[in-house]
């Protein structure tokens, strides 16, 4: 039995990568498709873009939309995407979620709601960024002490959130590896005169432009070297491969809240 996939953000540009990737998995069916309201996609066929029809028409309509459902992968705004999850939960269906950009408030409501469903939410689904996510655990612990660590990010010109949600996992695991507390030592950008640098801060500094698909580097800068680990994607095809991974993952577990490193089999 094929497990039934819906697409939330189907006309986005992950929304397309999403739904090819699902057309060409012989595991996979997708069963739905869902735009906001008052979007011009709802009403067509969700692979229509392609000139590969789907036979599923684009939906705003939940009802329609996650009829028959098993699992549905998000890649929206962080309102759409807690309008998705309060319905998801009500029904049973399970959530891949990739939004980035939620505040404290809609990340305890996703935790609230793996209380109902089963969810795998992470801010990069590929699995070169969640490995690099152990390089970064591994040398935090050993640049702990005379290195300054900065995160530089760059993404396309139409990207809303910033720092994007890789960058700020990127300082979360760092933070954790060495005892701080991400609240407390990040740096969001720098103007004017800012003094010298406070070596228990994390930086970060965000570029936007073109179409750069996604590049993290975290440089740990010592005196007399510096270090940098970097993460660079060329297509967002391992974003796409990556949260059918996910889905996958998600086909047995009925409730519960996981992350990429789990279905990836990274956790300590
Ligand atoms: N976890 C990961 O691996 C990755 C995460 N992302 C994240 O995924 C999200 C989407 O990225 P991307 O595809 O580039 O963005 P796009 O803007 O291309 O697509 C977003 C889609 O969601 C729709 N949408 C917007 N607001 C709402 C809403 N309130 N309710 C329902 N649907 C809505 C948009 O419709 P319309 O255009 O009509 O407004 C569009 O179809 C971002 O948060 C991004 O950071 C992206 C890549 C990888
Ligand atoms: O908006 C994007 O494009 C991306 N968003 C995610 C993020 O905010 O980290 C993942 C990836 O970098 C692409």
């Amino acid at each position: 039995m094929t497990l039934r996939i819906a697409i939330a953000g189907a006309s986005g540009r992950m929304g397309h990568m999403l739904i090819e990737a699902v057309q060409a998995a012989p595991d996979l069916t997708l069963a739905g498709a869902l735009d906001r309201v008052g979007s011009p996609a709802i009403g067509t066929d969700a692979g229509a873009f392609s000139g590969q029809p789907a036979g599923v028409v684009i939906q705003s309509d939940l009802d329609k939309g996650l009829a028959g459902v098993d699992v549905l992968i998000d890649f929206t705004r962080p309102e759409g995407t807690l309008h998705h999850l309060e319905y998801c939960a009500a029904h049973g269906i399970k959530m891949v979620i990739g939004t980035t950009g939620f505040d404290e408030a809609g990340k305890a409501a996703i935790r609230a709601a793996a209380a109902r469903t089963a969810i795998m939410f992470a801010p990069n689904m590929s699995v070169g960024v969640n490995v690099t996510l152990k390089l970064l655990e591994m040398a935090a612990k050993n640049f702990a002490e005379g290195y300054d660590i900065e995160i530089i990010e760059a993404h396309h010109r139409h990207k809303v959130d910033a720092p994007s949600g890789t960058a700020l996992k990127m300082g979360e695991v760092i933070a954790d590896a060495l005892g701080r507390d991400l609240k407390e030592c990040a740096v969001y950008g720098r103007e004017g005169v800012t003094g010298a640098r406070d070596p228990s801060t994390i930086g970060f500094a965000t570029i936007r432009g073109g179409d750069i698909v996604g590049d993290h580097t975290v440089l740990f800068a010592g005196i007399g070297e510096r270090i940098e680990i970097s993460h660079k994607s060329s297509s967002r095809v391992s974003y796409a491969q990556g949260s059918l991974r996910a889905a996958r993952y998600l086909a047995d577990k009925r409730t519960g809240l996981y992350d990429m490193q789990d279905v990836l089999g990274l956790k300590d």
